[in-house]
């Protein structure tokens, strides 16, 4: 059998990307990335330090070179920030090197994935609903338009999630192989 190609997970907040990565790098035996985790321990600092000290902006120029080094390696499993895709080389990136897997949810589940954690800027001090809603009518057509497989997680535990992802990529790859 083909050995799969680089898989990077994108989508919003709360989709799952980290678990899910995290899980399916595992099975796959492969090395598991994850750019937020990336971008804090190149600058040893949080990401709401990085959105204090050098705003929105300079969160989005590290990351875009974070993404640009994780995707030149090989065989891995890479998790995104949920606002990667908004930079116009890192999707063409993304896109170039492996297959691109959009993880999505409902609204509901993102606000209830997000609640307890407190290393999302972006969701601090405001209506959690409203600010999801509004990134998600930004960036769906991001998602959608980088993405090779959409894939739901709404309801699925994580281990269901991976196994979809496996079979579609394989399917991705080989389109005549039959499932086993
Ligand atoms: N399929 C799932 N079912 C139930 N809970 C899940 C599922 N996937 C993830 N979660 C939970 O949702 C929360 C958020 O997940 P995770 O951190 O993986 O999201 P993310 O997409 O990486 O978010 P971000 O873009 O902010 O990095 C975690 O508490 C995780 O345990
Ligand atoms: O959706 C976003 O813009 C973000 C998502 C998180 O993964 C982090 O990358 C950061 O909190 C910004
Ligand atoms: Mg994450």
């Amino acid at each position: 059998m083909q050995a799969l190609p680089n898989i990077f997970l994108i989508g919003p907040m709360g989709t799952g990307k980290s678990t899910i990565g995290r899980l399916l790098a595992a099975e796959l035996r492969r090395p598991f990335y994850d750019s937020d985790h990336e971008i804090e321990s190149r600058c040893g600092c949080g990401i709401p330090w990085i959105f204090d000290v050098e705003g929105e902006g300079g969160f989005r120029i590290r990351e875009a070179d974070v993404i640009d080094r994780l995707t030149s390696l090989d065989e891995i499993v890479l998790a995104t920030g949920g606002g990667a895709v908004t930079n116009a080389t890192s999707r063409q990136y993304l896109r170039e090197r492996g297959v691109v897997v959009y993880l999505s949810t409902t609204l509901d589940q993102q606000i209830r994935r997000t609640a307890r954690d407190r290393n999302r800027p972006l969701l601090q001090g405001t209506d959690r609903r409203e600010r999801l809603r509004q990134l998600m009518a930004e960036r769906e057509p991001l998602y959608l338009s980088t993405a090779d497989l959409v894939v739901t997680t709404d309801r699925r535990s994580p281990r269901a999630v991976v196994r979809e992802i496996k079979r579609r990529v394989r399917r991705l790859q080989n389109p005549l192989e039959q499932d086993a």
